[in-house]
């Protein structure tokens, strides 16, 4: 995959975004170290500079490396680790024979450092990077450009730590709302996909079957035309407080709807996702919410079925959801098994998948 196309996912799901983001800034600083090193192996071959030609050579294959895994892998070759090693050993050789001229590089790569690793491997890394330029520094360079260099290199190191810290922040808080619901606190649709996705590969692949739970308050408009909707929306806040402390971790919630909520149960039979959806429900109906609010709410569950993919597996809750509500309301609804449905005779089998 062309790194650079990630951003055609940006709109339907920002955790892809923030990979495309990252997998871009890899793809730029990779490409543009190699056209500014590149032309150095040429200098330094013909200064007979060999040993520092060789090492720009590593360098530079490389960058060229991490480009074309990134482009034709989709991978990050040994996840960036050979560039800060290549950088500290190119900028204090550099450093130690050709004085200052060598010194300046040591600027950019401390700085792209902390765009390529992890915050944590990156901070070690440019600590070993300012002890070692220090280092070459005391003892090539009079004193006084010893101590320039090392609080210089130091504080550009601190600088750009801070502004990637603050970038990473910033990436994990626009996931965060991007993904949620302001409301609830509850997943909202943009994962949704990826997230059945997973659960129907490892029914596929490793015969862990999950179930999916989808439940939708009953009446729910009837409470906001009576209490206003700000208390309407007290319930909803309320509901899913009721609903998050009912699931185990592995248990996802999310809002997908209005007053329609759907709870993936990873590694959970149909039986046993229809005991927790009653139990659920119990537990909304048997004390009142906000403000003395009674409410009772309608679920369906429906558990993974071979072959089928996350838009049938949703379509065959949703069905049994309206038949819990057409039932009557405040009860739990079992979805038909794709299995279960018998074509007429004559008819074409797949077409009981539709
Ligand atoms: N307060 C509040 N109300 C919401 C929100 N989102 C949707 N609603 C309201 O939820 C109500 C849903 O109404 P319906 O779809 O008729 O469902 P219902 O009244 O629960 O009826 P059944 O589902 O058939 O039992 C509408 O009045 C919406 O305005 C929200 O975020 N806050």
């Amino acid at each position: 995959m062309n790194p650079l196309s990630a951003t055609s996912n940006l709109a339907s799901n920002p955790t892809l975004a923030v990979l495309g983001f990252k997998r871009q800034i890899v793809y730029h600083l990779h490409f543009w170290a190699f056209v500014a090193v590149a032309p150095l192996v040429m200098v330094q071959w013909r200064q007979g500079n060999i040993v520092l030609a060789l090492l720009l050579i590593l360098f530079c294959l490389n960058a060229v490396a991490v480009i074309a895994f990134l482009r034709f892998r989709s991978t990050y070759f040994l996840q960036g680790r050979l560039f800060p090693i290549l950088a500290v050993i190119c900028a204090a050789y550099s450093t130690m024979i050709n004085g200052h001229a060598g010194l300046y590089w040591a600027y950019p790569a401390a700085a792209a450092l902390f765009f390529l690793l992890p915050l944590k491997e990156a901070t070690v890394s440019n600590i070993v990077f300012v002890i070692s330029m220090s280092v070459v520094s005391f003892i090539t360079l009079p004193e006084a450009d010893f101590w320039r260099i090392t609080f210089s290199l130091g504080l550009t190191c601190l600088f750009v730590m801070i502004f990637a810290w603050l970038v990473g922040r910033l990436q994990a808080e626009l996931t965060r709302l991007a993904t949620t619901d302001p409301l609830t606190g509850c997943l909202n649709r943009s994962q949704l996909a990826d997230i059945l996705n997973s659960q129907i590969q490892m029914r596929e692949r490793y015969e862990r079957v999950s179930s999916l739970i989808l439940l939708d308050m009953d009446y729910f408009k009837i409470i906001n035309d009576r209490w206003g909707h700000l208390a309407g929306d007290r319930v909803l806040q309320e509901l899913s407080s009721r609903l998050r402390k009912r699931l185990r971790e592995s248990d996802q919630l999310f809002r997908i709807g209005g007053e329609e909520f759907m709870l993936v149960l990873p590694e959970t039979r149909q039986k046993d996702a229809d005991k927790v959806a009653r139990e659920l429900l119990t537990n909304i109906s048997a004390r009142p919410f906000v403000e003395g609010i009674q409410v009772t709410a309608s679920a369906s569950v429906a558990e993974v079925d071979k072959g089928e993919t996350w838009s049938v597996w949703l379509n065959r809750a949703d069905q049994a959801l309206y038949e819990a509500k057409a039932r009557g309301r405040n009860q739990v609804a079992n979805a038909v098994r794709r299995q279960e449905v018998t074509p007429p005779e004559g008819a074409d089998p797949q077409l009981a998948d539709a």
